[in-house]
C-alpha cells in the first residue's frame, strides 16, 4: 500500500486535498481525522503539518508527500522534488520598514525574524553576510513593530500582510515556491504505484490548464488552423460530409483559447467549440 503524507493545515490543505479527490482519490471527511485508508486505490493519507511532511518522507516511512517548495528547501530533509503542482505559489522574501535596507548586503549586524530560519540561515551564509536570525512561529510582520528584529523574511503572496504591517520588501526574492510531490532522496524511482499516483495528478494538472477544441475549416486553411492549435502530439483531422472541409481536434491551453478561436476565425474555421477535459493520461 503506497502511504502518502498531506498536509492537514494552513494554504497547502485545502487545494492539496481537493487535488487528490479530483484524482480519484478518498480522503478525509472530517479536518480532525489523521490518516484514512483507501483501500481501491491501495493507498493510505497521513495527515501531517505541513513542516513535518519533508522529514517524514526523507524517514523512508511514508513513501511521498506534498508539501511546500519553501519547506521542503527549509527543513533541510533528505527528500527532492518530483511534480510542480501549481497552487500555493508565492515568493520568500526580505522586507522592513521603508529605509532600512535596500539589499542583502545590508543586513550586517541586523536581527532578521522567520518561521523559515533554515532557508535564511543559509541565504545568509551562502552571501557571507553575518546577520542573526529569530525563529518565530507566524505573524513574522508584527515583530519589527514589537522590536524583536528590524527584518523579517517570509512568505509573500498578495504583499497585503506586509503593506497592513507598513513594510517594504527588499533585495532579490530569496526563493519562489508552489505546492509540490516529494520523495527521499535515493527512492526506486520506477516504483509503479508512484508512477501512476504521479499520472494521475498529472492528469488532473492537464485537465486544469487545457481544454479540448473542436473546429470545422477548409482544407486549403488546414495547415495555418493547425499551426494556430498544434496540440500535445498532433491535432486529429477527419473529413467532412462537404468536400473541401475537414474537422480539427487538439488540446489548447484554457487561457488562450479566446485568442486562439479569434484567430481560427479569422482564416475561416467555423464552427469553433471547447469542452471541458474532465480527466486524462497523457
Ligand atoms: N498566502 C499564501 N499564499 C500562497 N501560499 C502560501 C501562503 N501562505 C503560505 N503559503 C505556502 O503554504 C506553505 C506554508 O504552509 P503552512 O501550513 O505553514 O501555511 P500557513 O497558512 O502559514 O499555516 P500555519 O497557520 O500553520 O502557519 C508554504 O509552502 C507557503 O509558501
Ligand atoms: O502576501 P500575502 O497574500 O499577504 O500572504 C503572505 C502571508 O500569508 C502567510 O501568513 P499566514 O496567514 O499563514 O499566517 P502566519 O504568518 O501565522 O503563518 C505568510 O506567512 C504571510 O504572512
Ligand atoms: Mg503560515
Amino acid at each position: 500500500m503506497l502511504r502518502i503524507a498531506v498536509p492537514n493545515k494552513g494554504s497547502l490543505s485545502g487545494p492539496a486535498s481537493a487535488m487528490l479527490h479530483e484524482a480519484g482519490y478518498q480522503q478525509r471527511r472530517e479536518s480532525k481525522e489523521l490518516r484514512i485508508v483507501d483501500p481501491e486505490n491501495e493507498v493510505e493519507f497521513f495527515y501531517l503539518r505541513p513542516r513535518d511532511i519533508a522529514i517524514y518522507v526523507s524517514s523512508g516511512r511514508l513513501d511521498i508527500g506534498i508539501t511546500g517548495g519553501d519547506l521542503l528547501v527549509d527543513s533541510g530533509a533528505n527528500a527532492e522534488e518530483i511534480l510542480p503542482l501549481g497552487f500555493a505559489r508565492s515568493t520568500f522574501r526580505f522586507a522592513g520598514k521603508p529605509g532600512t535596507a535596500a539589499g542583502i548586503e545590508d543586513l550586517a549586524g541586523l536581527t532578521v525574524a522567520t518561521s523559515y530560519e533554515g532557508i535564511v540561515a543559509k541565504h545568509l551564509a551562502d552571501h557571507g553576510v553575518d546577520a542573526s536570525v529569530v525563529h518565530l512561529d507566524g505573524a513574522v510582520e508584527t515583530a519589527i513593530e514589537l522590536g524583536v528584529a528590524e527584518v523579517i523574511a517570509d512568505v509573500v503572496e498578495t504583499g497585503t500582510s506586509l503593506r497592513n504591517a507598513g513594510l517594504e520588501v527588499f533585495g532579490e526574492p530569496i526563493m519562489k515556491s508552489e505546492a509540490i510531490v516529494i520523495r527521499r532522496v535515493g527512492a526506486e524511482a520506477e516504483e509503479p504505484k508512484v508512477q501512476q499516483f504521479l499520472r494521475r495528478l498529472q492528469g488532473v494538472l492537464v485537465a486544469r490548464t487545457y481544454v479540448m477544441m473542436d473546429y470545422d475549416c477548409r482544407v486549403e486553411q488546414l495547415e495555418k488552423a493547425v499551426a494556430l492549435t498544434p496540440g500535445l502530439e498532433s491535432p486529429t483531422v477527419s473529413p467532412l460530409h462537404n468536400e473541401g472541409w475537414v474537422a480539427v481536434r487538439a488540446m489548447v491551453p484554457s487561457k488562450e483559447a479566446q485568442r486562439i478561436m479569434d484567430d481560427l476565425y479569422d482564416i475561416g474555421a467555423r464552427a469553433i467549440l471547447t469542452t471541458a477535459i474532465h480527466a486524462c493520461r497523457l
